[in-house]
C-alpha cells in the first residue's frame, strides 16, 4: 500500500491551519508550513502500517518557492521516519533535458548536493510518450544510483483509452508499452528477481490488469484509482504475481480526507480526522490482505 500525500489546501483541517494563522496571507510560506505540518501528522500516523508514501509534486507547485520547500522537507521527513518516497513528477522529454530531469530527481544532485536537492526521491513516475531515447537516460540513472522507475502504462484516468487503446500493430498501444516496460527492465532486475522499471497500471480498468501482469511479470505495478476514483479490493486483485507480490496500491484523498467519507464521516468529525485517517489506513491494508489470502493463499 501507499499514501499519496496531495495536499488539496482547502481540505486540510482548520485545526492545522490555525497553527500558523500569524503567517496567513503574508505569502505562500503560510499554506507551505500549514500543508509540510499536516504531511507530518499523516505519516507519523501511517508510519505504523504503510512503508511507501507519494508526494504529486503539483500539489506543491501551485505554492511557488515555498511549495518546492514543503516537498523537500516532507520526502525528508519521510525518510527520516523510514518510509520509501516515490516522487509523482511524471517527467518525460527529449533525451538530453530527460538526462537532467533524471539527475534532479533521482541522480547526481540527490546523492552529490543532498542539501540542495529538493527533488531527491526513491524513485519517480516518468511518462513515455516521446519513445525509448527520451527514457533510457532515467533506466541508466535509475541503475547507477539504485533508484525505481514508474512507467506509465494505463493510466486511471476516463479518457485514458483515447490514446493508450490505440491499435497499433494489432495491439492496443498500452499493451506496446507494457512489452517495452518490460523489455526495458530486464537488466536492472534484483535479487527478489523484480526490476527498478515499474508500471503505473489504474484500477480503474481492471478488466486490462490480467493481460498486463501476463506480459510484464517482473515490474512492479504502481496502482492508482483505489477510493476516490471509484475502484475497490476486487479491482485490483489480478495485480499481484501468484507469489502475492509486484504490486503495490496507492490511494491519497480517500486516505488524507477520510474524515470527509463514510463512514468516517458520521463516525468522526473533522476535529477527529486522525482517527479518520488511521482507521481508514487499516481497512485499506485489510481488504488488500484478504483479497491476497482468498487469490494467492497469502499467510500473516
Ligand atoms: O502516476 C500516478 O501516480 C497516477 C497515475 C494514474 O494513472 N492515475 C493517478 O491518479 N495517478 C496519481 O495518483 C494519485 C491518485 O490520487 P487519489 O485519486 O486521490 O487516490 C494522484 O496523485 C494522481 O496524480
Amino acid at each position: 500500500m501507499i499514501v499519496g500525500l496531495d495536499p488539496y489546501f482547502k481540505s486540510i483541517p482548520d485545526i492545522i491551519k490555525q497553527k500558523f494563522s500569524t503567517l496567513k496571507k503574508q505569502s505562500f510560506e503560510y499554506e507551505a508550513r500549514v500543508i509540510l505540518e499536516f504531511n507530518i501528522q499523516v505519516i507519523d500516523l501511517i508510519a505504523p502500517h504503510v512503508s511507501i508514501v507519494k508526494p504529486q509534486i503539483a500539489f506543491y507547485e501551485l505554492y511557488g518557492w515555498w511549495g518546492v520547500w514543503a516537498y523537500a522537507e516532507t520526502i525528508k521527513y519521510a525518510k527520516q521516519k523510514g518510509l520509501i518516497v516515490i516522487g509523482d513528477v511524471k517527467r518525460g522529454d527529449v533525451p538530453s533535458t530527460a538526462e537532467a530531469y533524471a539527475n534532479a530527481h533521482i541522480g547526481e544532485v540527490c546523492t552529490d548536493h543532498v542539501a540542495e536537492a529538493p527533488f531527491g526521491t526513491d524513485a519517480i513516475t516518468i511518462n513515455p510518450f516521446l519513445g525509448t531515447d527520451s527514457l533510457l537516460p532515467f533506466f541508466q540513472t535509475a541503475k547507477k544510483y539504485h533508484k525505481g522507475i514508474f512507467v506509465l502504462v494505463k493510466t486511471s484516468n476516463p479518457d485514458s483509452g483515447e490514446f493508450q487503446d490505440l491499435i497499433c500493430e494489432g495491439k492496443k498501444l498500452h499493451e506496446i508499452i507494457a512489452e517495452r516496460t518490460y523489455t526495458w527492465g530486464k537488466d536492472v532486475l534484483g535479487k527478489h528477481g523484480y526490476s527498478a522499471v515499474g508500471a503505473v497500471v489504474g484500477a480503474t480498468f481492471s478488466h486490462e490488469i490480467t493481460k498486463l501482469r501476463k506480459i510484464m511479470p517482473t515490474a512492479y505495478f504502481l496502482v492508482p484509482g483505489y477510493g476516490a476514483q471509484g475502484a475497490t479490493a476486487k479491482d485490483i486483485a489480478c495485480c499481484f504475481n501468484p507469489d502475492g507480490l509486484g504490486a503495490i496500491i496507492n490511494a491519497s484523498r480517500s486516505i488524507l480526507y477520510a474524515y470527509n467519507l463514510s463512514p468516517w464521516k458520521e463516525k468522526y468529525g473533522i476535529d477527529s480526522w486522525r482517527d479518520a485517517t488511521r482507521e481508514a489506513v487499516v481497512k485499506m491494508n485489510e481488504e488488500i490482505r484478504n483479497i491476497l489470502k482468498t487469490n494467492h493463499g497469502y499467510k500473516e
